[in-house]
């Protein structure tokens, strides 16, 4: 039985998603929760081999890929560390999918069709910023993969999610979505924490490793 809480942050490339999961892992575990973080593609061989070729697999091969890893990730990873009662933090999940793979030329429903099964997640939260403010940040960090190179896709993105949104929402998910302009990565993290329990003085919530 899944007793813990699963939480995903999704958002076009650069917008700050690994920087508000640092500090939402922070926030939550100084509000009681046993936070388990990880991220999509996973650190399993499957996870390793998608991310290493990601930038020349594309389309239906490369959705296939992400789905196999998400199947494998939720089996040795996610749901156990749910079962012991931990919040799991996701760097990626579905949303992500319903973007980057509708880029590609990917159909919605094929994409949800080798979605099937997954744990859905309790609060699937999805930060945006303005283009401008994620192009300026990609470009003093740097892109990472082809999705970042095109300075037109942030915005394309944008719009993708929000379809994305209406999808999970349509599915049970409740989604938030987060503006990270003018917003620090600790500021965003604790209006996500918001949206969850807070477990100051729960005992035995989580199973110690
Ligand atoms: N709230 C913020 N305000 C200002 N700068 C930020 C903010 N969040 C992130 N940044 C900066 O923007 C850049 C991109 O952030 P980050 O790497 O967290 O994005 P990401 O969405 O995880 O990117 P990717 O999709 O490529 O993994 C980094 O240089 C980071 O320091
Ligand atoms: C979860 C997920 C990932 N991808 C691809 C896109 C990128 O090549 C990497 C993610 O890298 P980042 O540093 O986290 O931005 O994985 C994908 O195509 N679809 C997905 O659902």
């Amino acid at each position: 039985m899944s007793t813990g809480v699963f939480v995903t942050v999704d958002g076009p490339g650069g917008c700050g998603k690994s920087s508000v999961v640092t500090a939402l892992d922070t926030v939550l575990a100084a509000r009681g929760h046993h936070v388990h973080p990880t991220a999509e593609p996973s650190t399993s061989p499957i996870g390793v081999f998608t991310r290493a070729h990601a930038d020349q697999i594309t389309g239906r091969a490369l959705a296939c890929l992400v789905a196999a890893d998400r199947h494998h990730h939720l089996d040795h990873e996610i749901r156990p560390a749910l079962s012991q009662g931990r919040t799991v933090v996701c760097d990626r999940y579905l949303a992500s999918t319903l973007v980057l793979q509708r880029l590609d030329g990917v159909p919605e429903d094929y994409l949800l069709a080798l979605n099937t099964g997954i744990h859905l997640p309790d609060l699937a939260v999805i930060l945006t910023a303005a283009p401008k403010t994620i192009t300026a940040r990609l470009t003093a960090r740097g892109a990472h993969h082809r999705f970042e190179y095109d300075p037109g896709t942030p915005a394309r993105e944008l719009t993708l999610y929000q379809d994305a949104a209406r999808t999970l929402g349509r599915l049970g998910v409740r989604v938030i979505t987060v503006d990270t302009d003018h917003r620090t990565p600790t500021e965003a993290a604790r209006q996500i924490a918001g949206y969850l329990p807070d477990r100051t003085g729960s005992v035995g919530r989580a199973t110690a490793t």
